[in-house]
């Protein structure tokens, strides 16, 4: 049954006022954004003629109440090629629904943007995975998902997407090909791994038990961001690279003494924040190599 309870928060009408009031400030029109993760704002310091506006002042969007998340949309150029970086992304646990997490994924598909590349801090639970590697995400697990905290539920708007959408390739094979050519051409391999990111609600990080759970349940990394944007960004037919910083190991044994906390995330994603946007930025200057393929659902786009 539709009622106001389970309706979506923020209509296409609401993505409509909000994408034209974008275009209408900013020249800038961009076929790429990058969602940055915790710590990983210094993505956009490459960005040339760059423009910011703060989340504050968008109407409809929310705020980053994160440390490490600034808060704002960075929009400008990376080898000539139109981008947008978000600075700062949205989670469950501040308590903002899942429609508003993924807000700006449907404002970026209506401005235009074809590829969305998502970056996260996570918890590598693979024990091949050192802190400071990167993954490449290849698959995940909505767990909030499974419980009925999905962005897609309630009602389905057409003209955003289908009501059963696939996410089986959700993460773009051609896109994760062309990443990982990249990261062998810049000497990255050893560091660069593929892997399974699966998504808690949080805020608290795991305990040993679930820890235990989620490895033996195929994750390879845990972090608490991502999934909603990504089934979003999906349904709406953009192209997806995921990319998850692995911040700290989590730990799968009771007799481990470190304990994991945000400021050694925010830490370790400054350290490794530069390899990361080495990679972006020749990723960013050859992704017109992959073909556009319209997968796409989404009958409004570029109509706004
Ligand atoms: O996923 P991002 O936003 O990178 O942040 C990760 O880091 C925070 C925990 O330190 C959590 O928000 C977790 O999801
Ligand atoms: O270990 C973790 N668990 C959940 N989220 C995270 N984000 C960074 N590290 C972690």
């Amino acid at each position: 049954m539709h009622t106001k309870e389970n309706s979506c928060c923020c209509s296409f009408e609401d993505c409509k006022l909000t994408t034209e009031w974008l275009l209408s400030r900013t020249r800038h029109r961009p076929k790429i954004a990058v969602v940055c993760g915790s710590g990983l704002g210094l993505l956009a310091d490459s960005v040339s003629n760059k423009q910011i506006i703060h989340y504050e002042d968008i109407p409809n969007f929310p705020v980053s109440t994160v440390p490490g998340h600034e808060g704002c949309l960075v929009f400008g150029q990376i080898k000539g090629e139109s981008c947008v970086f978000m600075q700062g992304r949205f989670h469950l646990y501040e308590g903002y629904s899942l429609c508003k997490v993924t807000f700006p994924v449907r404002i970026f598909k209506l401005m235009g943007v074809e590829t969305i590349i998502v970056t996260n801090a996570s918890g590598g639970l693979c024990q091949d995975f050192k802190v400071g590697d990167i993954m490449v995400i290849k698959d995940h697990i909505n767990l909030p998902g499974f419980a009925g905290q999905h962005p897609l539920c309630g009602p389905n708007d057409e003209r955003f997407g289908i009501r059963f959408p696939c996410m089986s390739d959700a993460y773009s094979k051609d896109l994760r090909k062309l990443v990982l050519d990249i990261t062998a051409e810049l000497g990255y391999s050893n560091f660069v791994r593929e892997g399974v990111y699966c998504m808690v609600s949080g805020p608290n990080f795991e305990t040993i038990a679930e820890a235990r759970m989620l490895h033996i349940l195929g994750s390879d990394s845990v972090g608490m961001s991502t999934v909603p944007e990504v089934t979003v960004a999906k349904h709406c037919g953009l192209r997806v690279l995921g990319l998850s910083l692995i911040t700290n190991k989590v730990s799968l044994d009771y007799s481990r003494e470190e304990k994991v906390n945000h400021e050694e995330v925010l830490h370790i994603s400054k350290m490794r924040a530069e390899m990361l946007q080495n990679m972006l930025m020749t990723f960013i200057a050859r992704s017109h190599q992959v073909e556009t393929i319209n997968n796409n659902n989404c009958i409004f786009s570029n109509t706004v």
